[in-house]
């Protein structure tokens, strides 16, 4: 079975305004709201690509009931913890000539909450994947993600962690068995500019000599890189098309490789697949459908 944890569900209000201007009164000219959050979109992706997974996380307040609402609507599994303080985020994601996004801090979660996770995390298996994904509620120790990680040592859970900065960089140490930073993100962690795809490599390079056993470098548009475990880049660009909305491409590609993974036991056909996934959700307005992926899968072979 693959868990999907999401410390901070969301939920995602992407509003379209014409020509955004700072300081006045903005109308929309449309708005959608989907349940969010990187676990989460792993989680619907999955579903779509008829791979089952249960969603775990926190969910709290009226915006939780609507999350939890929602993915049991679209039929994903789901086990949350239901908080007692705040609300789940409502993350805005404002499209008009550039993309804006504000993503929320989260609401508390009690040392006594956290725990009842670890409750849950008990009953994986060898074999089961766990993907942790997002951001962590202000709140929560900043070590939440190396914790998981260190208490599972000694499972062979096969541990899939896209996070930002420290909160990746320092659980390295445990293997995971993948990360998937993009471009920008790279940029953060080595505090150096990422100007061409050897840049890239000898990053991705670094992250596996610190742990890492597969590392997917995302680039939007510019397709991915990945260095596998038997040290073998795979690249390739994005297949083309028009960017409908990019919120959870990156999450849609985790799901895609896990699938491929899992279906094809083969690094490059899980590569492609997770470029296929990723971006069938940019070309998309909600998050990629099978039959999507499977048309742009024929673009890339
Ligand atoms: N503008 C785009 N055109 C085509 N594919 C895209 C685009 N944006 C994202 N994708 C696809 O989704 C994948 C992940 O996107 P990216 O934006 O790098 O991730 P993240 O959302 O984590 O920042 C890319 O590698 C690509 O396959
Ligand atoms: O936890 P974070 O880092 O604030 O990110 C949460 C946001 O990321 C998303 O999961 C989308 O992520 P990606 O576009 O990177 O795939 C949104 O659904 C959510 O609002």
């Amino acid at each position: 079975m693959i868990y999907t944890v999401t410390f901070n569900p969301s939920l995602d209000y992407i509003v379209t305004v014409k020509e955004f201007c700072m300081g006045m009164v903005n109308r929309t000219e449309r708005e959608l709201i989907y349940p969010g959050g990187k676990g989460i979109n792993v989680s619907l992706v999955l579903k779509n690509l008829g791979v089952e997974s249960t969603a775990l996380g926190f969910i709290a307040g009226f915006t939780g009931v609507e999350i939890e609402r929602s993915l049991k609507e679209l039929g994903c599994l789901t086990d949350f913890i239901k908080t007692k303080d705040g609300m789940s985020r409502i993350n805005i994601k404002l499209r008009s000539k550039e993309e804006t996004e504000i993503n929320g801090r989260g609401p508390e979660i009690s040392k006594e909450e956290l725990s009842l996770l670890y409750k849950k995390l008990d009953k994986l298996n060898n074999d089961d994947i766990l993907v942790l994904a997002g951001s962590i509620p202000a709140s929560m120790p900043a070590s939440s993600y190396e914790d998981i990680m260190k208490y599972l040592e000694k499972k062979e859970v096969k541990i899939v962690v896209d996070a930002t900065k420290d909160l990746l960089v320092n659980v390295l140490k445990y293997h995971p068995f993948l990360i998937k930073p993009n471009n920008h993100e790279l940029e953060e962690i080595f505090h150096e500019e990422v100007k061409t795809k050897e840049d890239v490599k000898r990053m991705a390079k670094q992250l596996q000599e610190l742990g890492a056993i597969n590392v997917l470098v995302s680039m939007a548009g510019d397709g991915a890189v990945l260095l596998s475990e038997d040290g073998i880049f795979y690249e390739s660009l994005a297949p083309k098309g028009t960017v409908m909305n990019s919120v959870g491409a990156g999450d849609s590609m985790v799901a895609g490789f896990l699938t491929g993974y899992l279906k094809e036991n083969d690094y490059k056909k899980a590569f492609y697949m997770g470029i296929a996934t990723g971006s069938a959700s940019a070309f998309s307005e909600k998050l990629a459908t099978k039959d999507e992926v499977v048309s742009l899968l024929k673009q890339l072979s």
